[in-house]
């Protein structure tokens, strides 16, 4: 389970940024006040427009940023108190970790194996059905470089899940791929779930949050507007798919000036 107890991000702003982004304030508040509970065996959606904060909540429970308010729990470890534990448990993919372009497949997946000290049976086990799965093998010697974006995206992936980590938090994880690449992954998505694991994503894809998710959460200027079932979320604003009720919530907190 992940627990997110109020938790608020503010960012200092360096001169370079209050230039680019024509602003005199030194801080940007990107998260503010949002809790959740996130269950196991579920996929639950961060969805949220430009800017509304879900990178940022993502890195937060990956361990990459500290909140600077509230706290976040995942699989009962605190973030900021035992970083180390809940990066055992996680599998965490974002756009920004790039695979090294001059090194294989192959190499990066047996590099993080061992960074989680797992033993060269447990890698080959866990390479051979990862690498079948998203059709790797026949790539797996080249250098990343050479490879498709799809391709490079489907590593990244398996990397991420080299360690069978029970809690699975993925950042746009089917952005810029084709809808084949994509289907793959989301379709792998639900065998994780199948499996038991907690899986969270964000995404812009509102028929894609539709289809897989379970639950999702709705994030607008860093404040969440709405969490619970796709039923649910229909119910309350009134709408028949997510896109109309992310659009009814969204006018309803902005021009509204509600948040
Ligand atoms: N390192 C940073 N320093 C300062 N401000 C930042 C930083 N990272 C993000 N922000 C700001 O925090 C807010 C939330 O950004 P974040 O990337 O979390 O949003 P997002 O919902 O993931 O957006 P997108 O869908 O565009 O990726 C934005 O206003 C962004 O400009």
């Amino acid at each position: 389970m992940i627990e997110i107890e109020n938790f608020t991000k503010v960012y200092k702003l360096s001169k370079k940024q209050r230039l680019e982004l024509k602003t005199r304030n030194h801080i940007r508040k990107a998260v503010d006040g949002v809790s959740l509970l996130i269950p196991k065996g579920e996929i639950f959606g961060l969805l949220g427009p430009n800017g509304a904060g879900k990178t940022t909540t993502l890195r937060c429970i990956s361990t990459l940023l500290k909140p600077t308010q509230g706290s976040i729990r995942v699989c009962g470890h605190d973030t900021i108190k035992h970083p180390e534990k809940v990066r055992k448990k996680i599998g965490f993919l974002t756009n920004e970790i790039r695979m090294d372009p001059d090194f294989s497949a192959k190499y990066m997946f047996e590099f993080f194996g061992h960074l989680h000290g797992l033993n060269d049976e447990v890698i080959g086990e866990r390479r051979k059905k990862l690498f079948s799965y998203f059709e790797i093998e026949e790539f797996q010697n080249k250098k990343i470089e050479q490879l498709s974006t799809g391709m490079k995206q489907k590593i990244s992936i398996a990397v991420s899940l080299v360690h069978d980590p029970e809690v699975i938090i993925f950042d746009e994880p089917t952005n810029g791929l084709d809808i084949v690449t994509a289907r793959s992954v989301t379709n792998y998505l639900q065998l994780l779930k199948e499996e038991g694991k907690l899986v969270l994503i964000s995404t812009h894809i509102m028929s894609e949050a539709e289809r897989l998710c379970d639950r999702v959460a709705i994030i607008v200027n860093g404040k969440k507007v709405i969490d619970g079932s796709l039923e649910y979320i229909m119910d309350t604003t009134g709408t028949r798919n997510l896109e109309d009720a992310f659009f009814n919530l969204y006018l309803q907190y902005t021009e509204r000036g509600k948040v």
